[in-house]
């Protein structure tokens, strides 16, 4: 299979950039203003503007050409027709299927997977329903008011950040909380001041075989049954996962076993029953709505020309960015507190997706694939990292997100918010050049320190209240702009073979750590002398 970076339209791509590359936004701008108002689009309740990017109507025509050498329309099709397009894993990358609507068929390898996902979905309804009435209660016959999710990566991140997001909408008295880490301090920081009659652990792990989940899973257990006995543990353990035979040796009940399928990768799991802590919070109706907004999202997706195609252009502008200007970085900058970990949720969606350097084929990349993902809630990072956004020597393309509409407001907050997060995307774009700095009465020496170059693109997203549906909607465009990437890169977006190497290798280290006897082996040099430190500091043989 040729490169995509041989053919002719990656080739056309780079003569342009180094025709456009000189150009300023304010130039682009004197010379088309209408493009403020061409350059958007809209789908569901999102509304994008990207008309602050280094980008011309030729240059969008060019990317979308380079879309279409790359076979994006067969390969959008492939993935929502179940094709088995995570080719080294074999396995079909159906998330899109997590938010089929009712009522519509789909078979894949066999299996009638619409009508799997919604039992499933209704199982999870059902139980969420129980426990928000007080009809589960636990052992003692107290009724839940707090859910601890243990589970790591995947199993997590899109809970947690979800929850984080839509708290707002808990409206049964049941609260959330999440535990992923290996260290102790962050189970027996969640424990602390939870009452054992009232708590609910949801066990989650695709795999049930992660050692962090499993070992944190062991520790509520043992919290649980020193203050309540052993026969409490089918009251307040419930487990999602694919694989019953390790819930059921865990000691859960698969009765209260939520599945899930290996065509869901835990990066775009919690839509199904990943998202079960997060639908016992907010109730089985508003999460269906959530799935509603992933839905029209997929929908605008499949359907769009990509011209029009929200989550095609902005993975287009990313590829233009990482390698045609050399960007390595994205930022992602909601002006939400409430979406204060979207940017991490964002780093295992992206970067595990498309962080990769073979392509599917097994060939070596040529292109530049994954970008880092980072990003914090504006306006904090306003007073921290924007120093560099605005003056420094990289070029950091930026996604601002915001909503019209606070969840609650006082002294006129939000819209503070806001006029912030539009000074700044005008700001970098635009910039003030030494002539206007120098007309405000700044020193001769001072003008170069506060020279705004601008010329800085961003995205702006938004939309008209941060809900369930709009969650729904903003992650399904991040999960379909991954694709996309990944597709014009060639690569696998749906395995992390990355990860596996440390996991067995942490495995192999412990009994080193631990050991009574001084350890003879270690991977390296350097590993074996810090084996031996950590040994000495604490107090064990060397
Ligand atoms: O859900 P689990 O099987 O416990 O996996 C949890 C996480 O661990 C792995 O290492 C992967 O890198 C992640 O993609 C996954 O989400």
């Amino acid at each position: 299979m040729a490169d995509i970076t041989e053919s002719p339209e990656w080739t056309a791509l780079a003569e342009h950039q180094a025709a456009i590359a000189g150009r300023h936004l304010r130039e682009l701008f004197a010379e088309d203003p209408g493009r403020a108002d061409r350059m958007t689009v809209t789908a569901g309740d999102l509304f994008l503007d990207y008309s602050k990017h280094r980008a011309t109507g030729e240059t969008l025509a060019l990317l979308a050409a380079l879309a279409e050498r790359a076979g994006l329309r067969a390969r959008i099709d492939a993935m929502f027709g179940g094709e088995h397009i995570n080719v080294s894993e074999d396995r079909a990358v159906l998330h899109t299927a997590l938010r089929l609507p009712p009522g519509e068929a789909l078979k894949v390898d066999g299996q009638d997977v619409a009508g799997d996902v919604h039992a499933v979905l209704d199982k999870m309804a059902d139980f969420a329903g129980r426990v928000r009435s007080g009809e589960w209660t636990g052992f003692t016959g107290k009724r839940i008011t707090t859910v601890v999710n243990i589970g790591i990566g995947g199993s997590d991140l899109g809970p947690a950040m979800a929850y984080e997001a839509l708290h707002d909408f808990a409206d049964a008295g049941v609260s959330c909380r999440f535990v992923s880490n290996i260290d102790p301090a962050d189970i027996l920081g969640k424990l602390a001041g939870l009452d054992p009659e009232q708590t609910l652990f949801v066990v989650s792990s695709k795999t049930f075989g992660t050692l962090e989940t499993l070992t944190n899973a062991k520790v509520a257990r043992r919290w649980l049954t020193e203050r309540l006995g052993d026969d409490a543990v089918s009251r307040h353990f419930v487990a999602v996962s694919t694989n019953a035979e390790r819930v059921a040796e865990f000691g859960i009940d698969t009765a209260n076993m939520f599945g899930f399928w290996d065509w869901v990768g835990g990066r775009y799991s919690f839509d199904g029953a990943i998202g079960l802590s997060l639908m016992i919070a907010i109730g089985g109706e508003a999460f269906r709505e959530m799935l509603a907004g992933f839905r029209e999202v997929d929908e605008h997706f499949r359907s769009a020309p990509f011209e029009a195609n929200m989550p095609v252009l902005m993975a287009l502008l990313g590829v233009w960015y990482t390698d045609f200007f050399g960007a390595q970085t994205r930022a992602v900058l909601p002006y939400s507190q409430r979406l204060s970990r979207f940017p991490a949720y964002l780093q295992q969606l992206t970067m595990e997706s498309n962080g990769k350097s073979v392509r599917a084929d097994g060939a070596p990349v040529i292109a530049q694939t994954g970008a880092i993902f980072w990003g914090e809630p504006g306006t904090n990072g306003q007073h921290a990292f924007y120093q560099l956004l605005h003056q420094g020597t990289r070029l950091v393309p930026a996604d601002f997100i915001g909503f019209a509409e606070p969840f609650e407001d006082r002294e006129g907050m939000h819209d503070l918010l806001i006029a912030n997060m539009l000074a700044q995307t005008s700001a970098l774009a635009f910039g003030k050049t030494a002539e206007e700095i120098a007309a405000d009465g700044t020193p001769a020496a001072v003008v170069p320190h506060k020279v705004m170059p601008g010329n800085r693109p961003s995205s702006t997203l938004l939309a008209p209240k941060l809900t369930p549906k709009t969650l729904g909607s903003l992650v399904a465009l991040y999960e379909h702009i991954v694709f996309v990437e990944g597709t014009i890169w060639g690569i696998d977006s749906f395995d992390q073979w990355g990860v596996e190497l440390g996991k067995v290798m942490a495995m192999d280290l412990a009994p080193a750590l631990t050991s009574p006897e001084p350890p003879s082996e270690a991977p390296d040099p350097s590993t074996g002398a810090l084996v031996r430190r950590y040994r000495e500091l604490r107090g064990r043989r060397v």
